[in-house]
């Protein structure tokens, strides 16, 4: 269960109200605020974190900057085999991990189990690709350029940004954590987090196996609040040299705001699936509705738009239709293929975009359905460039939609 075992020091006494982590230690914020992780299954509170202060922000990049000074002078095996361990650790606890979760983001029991493997595995992989490519230098001659002799050498290595900024979304907050974590760290970085709301308590578990590895005190550093709230103070700090982020268009205002430190910006999408005449149809059908429809499509890399060649188009969308219909809507817990959206807000807004398609004339090829956050799969066809949904990303349960006439 999230927050006993080795996971026990994250929770306060009452087990409610999930620590910080500061320096090597968990702490509760001196803020006395907290804020409210929301079951997107139940939409009653699930757990709680700290609303971390400035002051608090300040301590933890001061501590991330020490830090990372004696980390990258550690040896890049040494480096690895923290990662290795670290990795280890986050396998064989992904059990209390995946639970989180299922209750923060309604992600199904199997898929949380995966994604925290999945997790454990890229740690792995960052650690022995970086001793490769960190181990690797280029020696460069002058003589390459007309004019000049080759009496000059160069020689050119890769060396550590600093303290590196690392914002995950909600629909992979421990996937998507430790694909910015483990590269920073063995290229020498150190590393301040900021897990998304929804998700935050898994990236705090995920960020004890780091702990439990062993890494030198505020060499990694979690803080918690609303972005909305801290995330300018954390994105505009003079102590970070280098964001990475992952999300929608946050990222955009994050870009401008940011100066001149280094971004890595993996933002929103309309992933577009084209099928021509000649397509085998079943495997077509088949991978479009798992394209679109895992983790109910709230994935970046979701199919959101299927553009068809005529002669196809209605044979295609019989099979797709016919596999919608066994697609099973439920809670997490049962493994059910499509689980409630992450928040109201995101449940109303996949509804803000459904309903101004129906005006505008799309098919349904099922009736829309909503229970809370609940939204059952749905097809539309005919979509026209003058609806919201042939352009904007839903980020919700399919809406594949089939633009019979873009070809
Ligand atoms: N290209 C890619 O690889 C991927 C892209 N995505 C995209 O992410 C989006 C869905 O994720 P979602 O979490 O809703 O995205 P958001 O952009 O809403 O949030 C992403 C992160 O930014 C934080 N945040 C919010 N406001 C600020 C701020 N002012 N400054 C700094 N950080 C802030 C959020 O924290 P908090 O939760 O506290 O608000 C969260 O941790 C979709 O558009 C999807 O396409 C998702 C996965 C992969
Ligand atoms: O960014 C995302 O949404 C995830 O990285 C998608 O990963 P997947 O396509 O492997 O599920």
């Amino acid at each position: 269960m999230a927050g006993t075992s080795v996971f026990a020091e994250l929770v306060d006494e009452d087990a409610t109200v999930f620590k910080f982590y500061s320096d090597g230690e968990w702490k509760r914020s001196s803020s006395g605020k907290f804020v409210s992780i929301i079951n997107p299954t139940t939409r009653k509170t699930q757990y709680k974190v700290q609303a971390c202060t400035q002051e608090e922000v300040n301590k933890i990049i001061e501590s991330a900057k020490t830090a990372q000074k004696s980390w990258a002078k550690t040896p890049l095996w040494k480096r690895a085999e923290l990662l290795h361990k670290a990795a280890a650790i986050l396998k064989e606890h992904r059990a209390p991990i995946a639970e989180c979760l299922v209750k923060e983001i309604a992600k199904p029991a199997k898929d949380a189990v995966t994604e925290v493997v999945r997790s454990g595995d890229l740690v792995s992989y960052c650690a022995e690709e970086g001793v490769r490519i960190l181990g690797e230098g280029k020696f460069l001659v002058s003589d390459s350029f007309p004019g000049n002799e080759r009496t000059r050498y160069c020689l050119t290595s890769k060396i550590p940004l600093g303290v590196v900024l690392a914002i995950p979304p909600f629909n992979y907050p421990v996937n998507l954590a430790v694909s910015k974590i483990a590269p920073a760290l063995i290229a020498g970085n150190s590393l301040v987090l900021k897990p998304p709301t929804q998700g935050a308590v898994a990236a705090l578990h995920m960020v004890h196996c780091f702990h439990l590895a062993g890494f030198p005190k505020g060499l990694i550093g979690c803080v918690t609040g609303k972005g909305s709230e801290i995330g300018d103070f954390l994105t505009m700090h003079p102590g970070v040299n280098c964001i990475s982020f992952t999300g929608g268009d946050t990222g955009i205002a994050i870009s401008k705001k940011a100066g001149m430190v280094p971004l890595q910006m993996e933002l929103g999408g309309k992933d577009a699936c084209i099928i021509l005449e000649d397509a085998d149809l079943d495997l077509a059908a088949a991978n479009i509705v798992k394209g679109g429809f895992s983790y109910s499509g709230q994935r970046c890399t979701a199919v959101k738009v299927v553009l068809i060649m005529e002669s196809v188009a209605d044979t295609l969308v019989e099979k797709v239709k016919a596999k919608i219909e066994k697609l099973t809507v439920g809670p997490p817990e049962d493994d059910c293929d499509i689980t409630p959206v992450v928040t109201e807000s995101s449940a109303n807004f996949i509804e803000g975009l459904v309903m101004d398609a129906k005006q505008k004339g799309a098919t349904f090829c099922q009736e829309y359905k909503r229970e809370g956050n609940l939204i059952w799969p749905l097809l539309l066809d005919n979509v026209q460039p003058d609806m919201r949904i042939a352009w904007e990303e839903p980020f919700g349960p399919g809406f594949t939609c089939y633009q019979n006439k873009l070809y």
